[in-house]
């Protein structure tokens, strides 16, 4: 069943086209991230789904029906926590959220405690959220989407500006919901890994624009390269470097001068490489073959939407 259908959906700011005729599916138990660079039309398709702003063309549904009769089923975090009451504490927070939901109670009561407890928030749950730390405020966010006990969540950056630890323990509980609790999960990112390690399916946006949209594994096939780094024995020159982005390999120059990636689709091509760097004399310290990730296939995806 599909939780989410967004088609055909355009949005003007002025004379600023923010999406321009975009089309996605989200199917029901799924996490999906929307990818793409800054002012790709994330935020602006996230908040349309939510009804928090009004597209000049296109029709959103939710399970089914149409989105403005369905707000019920979707609860939304933005720009990290900027929804919460920073001068209420979580508990606060979770018990005026449900309020507005009509959820009230013993059992809500026993469900903030709860929750608060799986967060890991209980000896924080009576300070004010202005004075808990970033990560902290961003778990007592999702433990909103999770008291209001929405089928749909959407997430807009939900791990930005978090410590590894934290992130680690976001990107746990986003895939725990969507395993044990059964709710969809719309979230936009510029964390590749946390789109490798959680969704089930991308859309990519680029200038308003879906330029690609399937599942995460099948991506990973489709575009799979080999990526070999090459670690220089010097730094490259400035004339090495034009050198080297003249010839017709994908490189990626990484720690300025002395870091190489490249993408190639045959193991040949890699022999090719080194004789081309031999014929500047640039020494070679270390070649080693690096594991396929998502932020590589990004990156070939959008790099080839701009050229
Ligand atoms: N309220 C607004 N008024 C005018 N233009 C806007 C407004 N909100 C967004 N835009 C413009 O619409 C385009 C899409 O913005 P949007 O915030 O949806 O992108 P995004 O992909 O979420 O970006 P980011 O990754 O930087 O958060 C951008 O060109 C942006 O400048």
């Amino acid at each position: 069943m599909k939780a989410i259908e967004v088609k055909n959906l355009t949005k003007y700011y002025g004379k600023v086209k923010a999406v321009d005729n975009i089309s996605f599916e989200i199917e029901k138990g799924k996490i999906c991230g929307i990818l793409g660079p800054n002012g790709s039309g994330k935020t602006t398709t996230i908040k349309s789904i939510c009804n928090l702003i009004i597209p000049d063309k296109g029709n959103i549904k939710i399970f089914g029906k149409e989105n403005k009769k369905s707000a019920e089923h979707i609860s939304a975090v933005f720009e990290g926590t900027r929804n919460l009451y920073w001068r209420l504490t979580p508990k606060e927070n979770l018990r005026y959220f449900a309020g507005i939901r009509g959820l009230g109670g013993r059992k809500i009561e026993n469900n903030i405690d709860i929750l608060l407890d799986k967060f890991n928030l209980t000896d924080k749950k009576d300070v004010m959220v202005n004075n808990l730390s970033r990560g902290m405020q961003q778990k007592v966010a999702i433990a909103m989407t999770l008291i209001c006990d929405t089928k749909i969540i959407l997430l807009d950056e939900p791990t930005l500006g978090l410590d590894v630890q934290s992130f680690i323990d976001i990107k746990d509980m986003l895939a725990d919901i969507v395993s044990s609790m059964n709710k969809t999960i719309l979230l936009s990112t510029h964390n590749m890994n946390l789109v490798q390690d959680i969704c089930d399916d991308v859309v990519i946006l680029n200038k308003g624009k879906v330029i690609a949209q399937d599942s995460v594994a099948k991506l990973m096939d489709m575009f799979e390269t080999m990526t070999y780094e090459i670690i220089l024995a010097e730094s490259l020159s400035k004339s090495d470097k034009e050198y080297l982005l003249s010839i017709d390999y994908d490189l990626y120059f990484i720690n300025n001068k002395t870091k190489l990636e490249v993408d190639i689709f045959d193991i040949k091509e890699i022999y090719d490489i080194i004789d081309k760097l031999k014929e500047k004399n640039i020494l070679i310290k270390e070649i080693k073959q690096k594991d396929n990730n998502f932020e590589r296939i990004y990156l070939n995806i959008t790099n080839e939407e701009v050229n």
